[in-house]
């Protein structure tokens, strides 16, 4: 595929300017907003977005608010040639990177909260976390005003506060989710990945095979509560340091799950391994 047409644009205006062209030639324009550092599990939505519409606009801006911890931020690795070269392969049209005056300039007082499914799991963890998120992607939508944007499932909580926001703003987007890319021994593709040390990378496999062994013995009718236990402690016993949560929810809505599920259940966690916050998930069949 050549794709040698890719380009930037820096500001809203810009960006606007290019979408409305292609909405008034009649193309369906898509949007995969992300904070850099692309691996494959990007790559994947990227390859969504082409398949659904004619033209990919992605987006690479590390956006400062939805960052409780500066030294999380500070470490967050930023890596935009690297980035720009992968998109051009991909066959995307625009790559989007505002800065961070073009984002938030003197004066921005607004902050988007949704309630609800924002509370508990990373929101707990991470207090002020989804503010950030629904504030920017609320922005970044009404800037490109695309016809659907993509999220991925690995980050399940985040797909839940965005659906929330687009569905009480109204927004006129689609909202379009793709599964999660995995490494060849399990580990869900991440940034974040990068920062652990060869033998935490080796480590870090626990987490999926113990999130799975976990959603098994949940399906199979195990105790809960007992199974859920195990597997935090399955983790501590691996090397992780702290567990932030490993629970399970109702996929559709976020509510805390009890006892054995009689509806599509989601296994969360998140948990810190070597200084990195790894988070994940899987589905609990019925
Ligand atoms: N392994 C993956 N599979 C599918 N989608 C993914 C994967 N990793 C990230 N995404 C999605 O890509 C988009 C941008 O995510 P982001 O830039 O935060 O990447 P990331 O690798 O999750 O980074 P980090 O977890 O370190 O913040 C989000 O919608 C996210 O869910
Ligand atoms: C959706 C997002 C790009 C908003 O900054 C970010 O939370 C992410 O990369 O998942
Ligand atoms: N992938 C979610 C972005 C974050 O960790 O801040």
């Amino acid at each position: 595929m050549t794709t040698a047409h890719m380009t930037t644009a820096h500001t809203v205006h810009d960006l606007r300017a290019q979408v409305m062209q292609w909405k008034r030639d009649g193309l369906r324009v898509a949007m995969v907003p992300t904070m850099g550092a692309l691996h494959d599990g990007h790559l994947s939505l990227v390859r969504a977005a082409r398949a659904a519409c004619d033209r990919v606009v992605v987006s690479i801006f590390v956006n400062p608010i939805q960052f409780d911890d500066a030294a999380d931020l500070a470490a967050y690795p930023r890596t935009l040639d690297a980035d720009a070269a992968l998109l051009r392969g991909a066959g995307v049209d625009v790559l989007y990177a505002p800065s961070a005056a073009e984002m938030y300039p003197p004066g921005f007082a607004t902050t988007i909260r949704v309630r609800g499914v924002s509370e508990g799991l990373c929101g707990g963890a991470r207090p002020g976390h989804f503010d950030g998120v629904a504030t920017v992607v609320c922005k970044l939508l009404m800037q490109a005003l695309a016809d659907c944007a993509f999220f991925g499932e690995k980050d399940f909580q985040q797909v839940h506060v965005v659906r929330r926001m687009v569905t009480d703003l109204n927004l006129p987007v689609e909202i379009v989710t793709c599964p999660t890319r995995r490494e060849d021994d399990g580990l869900a593709m991440s940034s974040r990945n990068r920062r652990l040390s060869a033998e935490g990378r080796a480590r870090a496999r626990i987490l999926p095979q113990v999130l799975t062994q976990c959603a098994e013995r949940i399906a199979a009718g195990d105790d809960l509560d007992t199974a859920l236990q195990q597997a935090r402690d399955a983790l501590i016993a691996a090397g992780f340091t702290s567990v932030d949560y490993l629970e399970l929810r109702d996929a559709r809505d976020l509510a805390p799950v009890t006892t054995t599920p009689t509806a599509p259940a989601r296994l969360l966690a998140a948990a810190w391994l070597e200084s990195v916050r790894l988070i994940d998930g899987v589905d609990v069949g019925v």
